[in-house]
């Protein structure tokens, strides 16, 4: 991959944005072994390694990548050259837009009691410079509580829980933070289930608090010297930030935090939206949170269920891919450009995505 296409931009990719039509050969929507047989498929993607371990020039490759809305540098003609014009469009074929579909997925949930699980960060509130001010708009707020008196709603973040729930602010729904090793049920359950009446609370990780709060410590001190890094604790796992850093420091930054983590081998790295995520290393995701919120609902092993999920970052990919492989619900991507993703359906942004909702409840 060159360079160039490496650099691209949510918003260069609104220049070649055409209206999803539906693939007439393919099944609806496209199931993963259709779109993986699509040719070209990866190509037309954007494609970063994201593996935890990956090499070092795919962590800068990736840092490069990862949208920003303050560093809108090559023309929409850039894009075209390097993503291969068209590539959007057929990636929205495979991956359809939600909103044009909505008739078709309101089909699929008829005599289904619908579960709704929604991302935080880029999902119901734009991505931002400063972590703390990614507030979400008063208009979603507003959809989200009436979202939440149809459906048993979850938030699935990997945000610490109290900061996410200090920004929504809804008593009413679940929360699970931390990528889901925090998630807490409103104390009454919900109200169109058959949801236990006593509290959901279950920390997973618990036994890495003391650990996480060593790391922290040591990456604040480590990282300080990096001008725009910014550390952040999500209780059960940890944010280093570089959103705010010159692109030449990226490979410092990266640096210091791989010689703080050599000492500590129980956690691993992941990668987000300019910004790199340290987390232990038990297997639980976003995907096993989505499981256990249906357990706890009392709604895992029943046909008549739908759960939608709708997020924005790799992480969610786990939650997309328990959907897909359970051959249950949908998994929605909010993305402007094609990426490789494990969701049926798409939206382009936290506006398309305040729309479904408002549409869901009517
Ligand atoms: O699972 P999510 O809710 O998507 O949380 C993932 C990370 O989101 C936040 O960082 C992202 O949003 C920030 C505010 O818009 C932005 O400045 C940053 O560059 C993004 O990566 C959050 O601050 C992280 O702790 C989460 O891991």
């Amino acid at each position: 991959m060159t360079k160039q296409s490496l650099m691209l931009t949510e918003e260069h990719a609104v220049a070649v944005v055409a209206a999803a039509t539906t693939f007439s050969n393919f099944p609806y929507p496209p199931t993963t072994a259709a779109i993986l047989s699509f040719p070209g498929y990866k190509k037309m993607c954007c494609q970063i390694d994201l593996g935890g371990g990956g090499k070092r020039s795919s962590w800068i490759e990736f840092m490069a990548a990862a949208a920003s809305p303050t560093q809108i540098k090559s023309s929409a003609a850039a894009l075209t050259a390097s993503l291969g014009s068209g590539d959007y469009e057929r990636w929205m074929e495979l991956h359809p837009s939600a909103l044009h579909n909505f008739d078709e997925l309101m089909d699929a949930s008829k005599g289904k009691q619908i579960v709704m699980f929604l991302d935080y960060d880029g999902t119901l509130s734009p991505i931002v410079d400063d972590p703390d001010r990614a507030f979400m708009s008063d208009e979603m707020r507003e959809a989200v509580r009436d979202v939440a008196n149809h459906f048993p709603t979850a938030i699935v973040s990997g945000r610490c829980r109290d900061k996410l729930s200090n920004f929504v602010r809804l008593s009413e729904l679940y929360y699970a933070g931390s990528h889901g090793m925090d998630i807490k049920g409103p104390i009454h359950g919900h109200k169109h289930t058959k949801a236990k009446a006593k509290a959901v609370l279950f920390q997973p990780a618990s036994e890495f608090l003391p650990m996480i709060d060593e790391v922290y410590k040591k990456l604040v001190e480590t990282t300080h010297s990096v001008p725009g890094s910014r550390v952040e604790n999500n209780k059960f796992c940890l944010s280093v930030h570089f959103r705010c850093v010159e692109e030449k420091k990226w490979n410092a930054l990266s640096d210091k935090v791989r010689s703080v983590l050599k000492d500590y081998p129980k956690l691993r790295l992941t990668h987000g939206r300019k910004v790199m995520e340290i987390r232990p290393t038990i297997k639980w995701d976003k995907g096993k949170a989505l499981e256990f919120l249906l357990e706890s609902l009392g709604l895992n092993n029943q046909n008549d269920v739908l759960p939608l999920y709708i997020g924005d970052d790799r992480t969610d990919e786990d939650a997309f891919k328990v959907l897909r492989d359970r051959g249950q619900g949908f998994g929605i991507l909010v993305s402007k450009i094609a990426k490789e993703t494990n969701a049926a359906f798409s939206l382009r942004d936290p506006s398309e995505v305040l729309t479904f909702l408002r549409r869901l409840v009517e």
